[in-house]
Formats: structure tokens, sequence, C-alpha cells
């Protein structure tokens, strides 16, 4: 039996962009990356990190200068045209003078197979606001649309690039319920988004990426860890702080130890060892381990990531 090929598939892809009276910028720099089916997957990046240039290659919108995108093993306008993928993106408006139900109505008239018009509006959380002119309707609940017209197709494989732009927070957690439902029908989710929590609260893996390239890519956790990581800290008694510490101090992969109020708190690749260390000699007590909140390992990835994008050509 031939196994079933990955939903994407991503071998050093290049997309640089010319620029009037300046140097190319190069979008994406080099991206090797494979999505397997059923993956709920964020791109994560600061503005400008070849988040959206990288959906727009693998949605065939763009022609890679460099290397090459499948899609379900084949090109992505095959997928797009067998109805396997869709799409929420930044761009590309509604019209202003229809409802939200006759939206989904003209374009599932020029769709071969597509769902249910009631079901597409239920799933989307569209029901309340199917006869509401789409001119009247929030961003939120356009957004909603949007994501109803991507459901049309019902497919395997659904690309969002930032999603939940412009929503407040109770519409963005409304939003990410919807999806979850979703994702438990085994969908493939890949999404681009600026928003820490998101990456966090909502996808399994998370590719986070910087200057068009991709400095990590794992579970949240794995990431925190691999940017700053962990920190145990225990409760030492002051009269044996100092002996602690240089005890401490000696251990492989051991960063920093900080003494406060009591507490020590030891920043270290290997938190286990350090944890053993402590408790089986007991010199500590109260034992804490954290790693770093993914903020921080936000920045501390992002800023890594030093090559300079210009200059370089297509
Ligand atoms: N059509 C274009 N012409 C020129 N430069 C472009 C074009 N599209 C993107 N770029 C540049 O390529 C780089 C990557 O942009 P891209 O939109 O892919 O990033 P992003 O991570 O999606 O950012 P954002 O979060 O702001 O949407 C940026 O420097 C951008 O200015």
């Amino acid at each position: 039996m031939t196994s079933r090929p990955p939903a994407i598939e991503i071998r050093n892809l290049h997309k640089s962009f010319r620029q009037r009276g300046g140097d190319p910028v190069s979008a994406v720099q080099g991206i090797d990356l494979t999505i397997q089916r059923g993956e709920v997957v964020a791109l994560l990046g600061p503005n400008g990190a070849g988040k959206t240039t990288t959906l727009d290659l693998v949605l065939g919108f763009a022609t890679a200068d460099q290397g090459e995108v499948r899609v379900f093993g084949g090109t992505p306008r095959a997928a797009i045209e067998d109805g396997a993928v869709s799409a929420v993106l930044q761009t590309g408006g509604l019209l202003a003078d229809l409802t939200v139900q006759e939206t989904l109505k003209v374009v599932a008239s020029l769709m071969p197979r597509p769902l249910p018009i009631d079901e597409v509006l239920d799933r989307a959380g569209l029901t309340a606001v199917a006869r509401h002119m789409v001119a009247k309707c929030s961003g939120g609940q356009q957004q909603r649309l949007k994501f109803g017209l991507a459901l049309l197709a019902d497919p395997e494989l659904l690309i969002l690039d930032e999603p939940t732009a412009g929503m407040d927070v109770r519409a963005r957690r409304e939003f990410w319920g919807t999806m979850h439902a979703e994702a438990r029908q085994g969908r493939t989710i890949v999404f681009a988004t600026h928003y820490l929590e998101e990456a966090d609260a909502f996808a399994n893996r998370v590719v986070l990426m910087s200057r068009g390239r991709i400095v990590a890519d794992g579970s949240t956790s794995e990431i925190r860890a691999r940017a700053t990581g962990r920190t145990v800290s225990a409760r030492v008694s002051a009269d044996m702080a100092q002996t602690v510490q240089e005890s401490i101090l000696a251990i492989d992969g051991v960063q920093d130890v900080t003494m406060r109020g009591g507490r020590m708190s030891i920043a270290c690749h290997d938190s286990d060892s350090v944890a053993k260390y402590l408790f089986d000699r007991a010199l500590g007590y109260d034992l804490e381990i954290t790693s770093a909140n993914l903020e921080e390992a936000f920045i501390t990835l992002t800023a890594d990531s030093l090559d300079d994008r210009k200059g370089v050509s297509a």
C-alpha cells in the first residue's frame, strides 16, 4: 500500500520582490516545511516575516523563484481545482449589497459540489446574521463570512491568513471555538497570526518565521524551552544560600543563579538534573520548574535571526 502524501510539502522555497529604485526584498529565503494531514499549524511571526508570501505560494497565487510546493502531492493549482484547499485571506472584498446568505448562494452556484448553505451558516456561526446585509455586518462577522465561503467546498485543507485581524477578544474566542470544531473533524488547518496566545491556544504546532526563514518549529512548549531553557526555583535557607549557589553553578548547563526573597532561581537547560540535585541533597524545598512565556521565546528567536534580507537577487 502506498502512503498518502502530506497536506503540504515545501522544499527550498525562495521568493523575492523587486522594488522600484531599490534592492530586491527577499520575502522567503529557503523554507523547508512538511505539514501532515490533520495537523493544526500556526505560522507565527512579526510583520514582514514572510507568512503571507509563503501562504500565497502554497495557494499558487505567486510563483516561486526557486524551490517547490506540493499540496496533497500535486501542484497548488490542482489541489484548489479539486476543492481540496480553501483559504481565508486578508485581501479580497465581499459584496456590500448582498446578504450573508445570498453571498454564500452566489459563490456556491459556481461550485460543482458545494455543501448545503444552511450547514455552512451553522458551521461558520452565521445563522443569526444570515439575512443581514454584508455592509451592516461587523468586521468579525465579515471574517466569519469569508470563513463560511472557504467551507463551502468542504476542503480538506484550510488556509487562513490572520483570520481574526480586527476582531475583539470575544469575537476572536468565538471564532477559534468554531475552528476547534473543524479541527476535530480531522481537517488540516494552517493559519498565519501575530498573536502568540492564538498560536498557543489553538495550534498543535508552531512554525516561527522571521525575515523569510523558519527560526523554530515545534509545539509551543518546545519553542519556549528552545529559546530560553527553563528556570528551577526553590526555597533555600539563608545560611545555606552561598554554598548551594556555588555547587549549582558547577552543574553542566546552568546559566545563572539568583537569590531573592528566600527563593533561589536557577536558569538552566536541564531542569530535571538541577531539580534532582536539590531534591536528593535536601538543599531546597517548594520546587517549581517553569519555562519562559511564549512572548519571551518569540522575541528571543525572532531577534536572533540577523540575516539581512536586502540585496538577495532572484
Ligand atoms: N508584492 C510585493 N512587492 C514588494 N514587496 C513585497 C510584496 N509582498 C511582500 N513584500 C515584502 O516581503 C516581505 C514579507 O512580506 P509578507 O507579507 O509575506 O510578510 P508577513 O509575515 O505576512 O507580514 P504581515 O504579518 O505584516 O502580513 C515584506 O518585507 C514585504 O514588504
